[in-house]
């Protein structure tokens, strides 16, 4: 019998390979961008400058002029400004030391300019990702769009939008805006969270089409494996985003610095993306080609709205969405606030405290591809999920708890939060192409990405608010002493404990309708 000789461009395992790399490194430099204040924090809820000194303490330039004027206030000391502080400066200063006043001497490494922000305005800051998406219903129309109008145009949409989000939160946080306010909030806070909003909608919407890409090209195929390699890539991104944002920030002196090296990232990405459309192009060329070759003339029917009662009926839907609602809210608005918890609960230096959240993504991008790779051979996608979702639970209880405050516990514990953030997210995203088909797969990943974007805008809010009224410590004369972590913990292992419950729903409902996630996901 003749070989059929006219194949498509996705059956070459280059031209396959070549396209997922492309589009992954369009979705790293957006993930890089998501998370690139998050390691901030505390320097944006700092009101003034801060010194960091060569031995990884840091003082507010204030409260060191105020020490350094105790220490002077019998001699005749040249006058003291913020001004007068600069890099290699050695200082003497008054300060408590194990009780006792001593004085100290320190050399200055640099200064960086605190924002003065609260911790409510930093949790409002954290989740405008979602603002638009949710309330604006973006992503749902992201969703139709994609289905409607196609790969090429809805990727090129959304990593340009990605690009001006950036730019304009970069200009926010790069400007003065002294004391404005809008609505009787900070101007600046007001106008990164536009930017930061707008680049959300990008990213959720790329975040879909790469999907699709990925379906496309591996549908039969390396799926998992290709999803997990994705992931793993775009965990690269939140990775260099929590390791290196404070040591650029503290290096250059100000907040904005990264924020400006993301956005140049993403016109990278957005360049790498046209590439893509060619490749896209040629693949849908040479589909056509095999699909007249083969006497194939029905060409595939669009999207029709009615579509969407199919994906609004599946019960399987509605438990992956709720799972992925209650397991990447304990996750993502986790890692806002990771680093200030490793600073205050566990005292790590601040030069190193972003490291320890960054193991969790770093963890992920060796792990992600294996569990992929296992659940393409091997099957056991629900039971994926269950295991992923208790390793959440237990990991937010022991973060929760107020004893065991050591920085390596925190090492032991952020590990096996990576594990977690593998397990689930490399069974869960392979999982939805055997409960929706391909031709509604764009609005039915839309869909989950709009539910999850309820909790990615609305718990950083909480936790925020949280902070601020709960965990926040102050001494007599009202100064900020230390965090109590218990309650904000708390709460992110409850979406743990939900998480546990609706995965066994969902391995039950799999029994019943034979969805296959616990089977293989390539053909022999
Ligand atoms: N919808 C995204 C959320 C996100 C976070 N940062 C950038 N995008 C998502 O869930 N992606 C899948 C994942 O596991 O990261």
């Amino acid at each position: 019998m003749k070989e059929q000789i006219q194949k498509k461009l996705s059956d070459s395992k280059a031209a396959r390979w070549t396209a997922l790399i492309i589009v992954s490194f369009t979705m790293m430099c957006g993930y890089f961008l998501t998370d690139v204040m998050s390691p901030l924090e505390n320097l944006l809820t700092t009101r003034g400058s801060v010194a960091y000194f060569t031995d990884d303490t840091s003082v507010p330039t204030d409260s060191l002029l105020a020490k350094m004027e105790l220490l002077a206030a019998d001699e005749a000391s040249p006058s003291l400004t913020v001004e007068s502080l600069e890099k290699g400066l050695q200082v003497q200063y008054l300060d408590c030391v194990d009780g006792n006043q001593q004085v100290v001497e320190k050399t200055v490494a640099t200064i960086a300019s605190g924002e003065g922000w609260s911790s409510t305005e930093y949790g409002f800051f954290s989740g405008s990702y979602g603002y638009i998406n949710v309330f604006l219903l973006m992503l749902f129309f992201g969703g139709l769009i994609l289905d409607k109008m196609g790969i090429r145009f809805t990727g090129i949409l959304s990593s340009g939008l990605m690009f001006a989000g950036a730019l304009i939160k970069w200009y926010a946080l790069a400007s003065d805006f002294g004391d404005a306010t809008f609505l009787g909030m900070n101007l600046q806070v007001v106008v990164a969270s536009l930017g930061f909003s707008i680049f959300g909608v990008g990213c959720e919407i790329s975040g879909i089409t790469v999907s699709k890409v990925i379906v496309k090209w591996f549908a039969g195929k390396e799926l998992a494996l290709a999803m997990g390699l994705q992931v793993a890539m775009a965990r690269i991104g939140t990775a260099v985003a929590l390791g290196v944002s404070l040591p650029v920030a503290r290096m250059m002196g100000e907040v904005s610095y990264p924020v400006l090296f993301g956005a140049i990232t993403l016109c990278i990405g957005f360049l790498c993306y046209l590439v893509y459309c060619v490749m896209d192009k040629k693949e849908d060329a040479s589909v056509q080609a095999a699909r007249q070759e083969a006497g194939e003339t029905a060409e595939e029917e669009g999207f029709k709205m009615s579509d969407l009662k199919l994906i609004f009926c599946s019960k399987g839907f509605w438990l992956i969405t709720l799972l992925c609602l209650m397991f990447y809210a304990g996750v993502f608005p986790f890692l806002k606030f990771a680093t200030k918890l490793m600073i205050f609960k566990y005292n790590v230096p601040e030069s190193f405290a972003g490291l320890i959240p960054a193991l969790l993504p770093f963890g992920t991008i060796l792990l992600t591809p294996v569990f992929g790779t296992l659940y393409d051979r091997i099957g056991r996608g629900a039971t994926l999920m269950i295991i992923g979702s208790v390793m959440l639970t237990v990991v937010h209880v022991l973060f929760a708890l107020p004893v065991m405050n050591y920085w390596w516990f925190a090492v032991v514990v952020m590990v096996i939060l990576g594990i977690a953030f593998s397990l689930v997210p490399s069974a869960m995203w392979p999982s939805v192409p055997k409960i929706i088909p391909m031709k509604q797969l764009g609005s039915a990943y839309a869909i989950i990405f709009y539910i999850q974007n309820i909790g990615l805008a609305m718990v950083p809010l909480l936790i925020g608010w949280v902070i601020n009224d709960f965990a926040t410590q102050y001494n007599e004369a009202g100064v900020v002493t230390g965090y109590n972590y218990t309650v904000p913990m708390t709460i992110f292992a409850l979406f743990g404990a939900c998480a546990i419950l609706i995965s066994l729903m969902l391995r039950q409902e799999d029994a019943k309708k034979h969805y296959g996630l616990e089977e293989a996901n390539m053909k022999k």
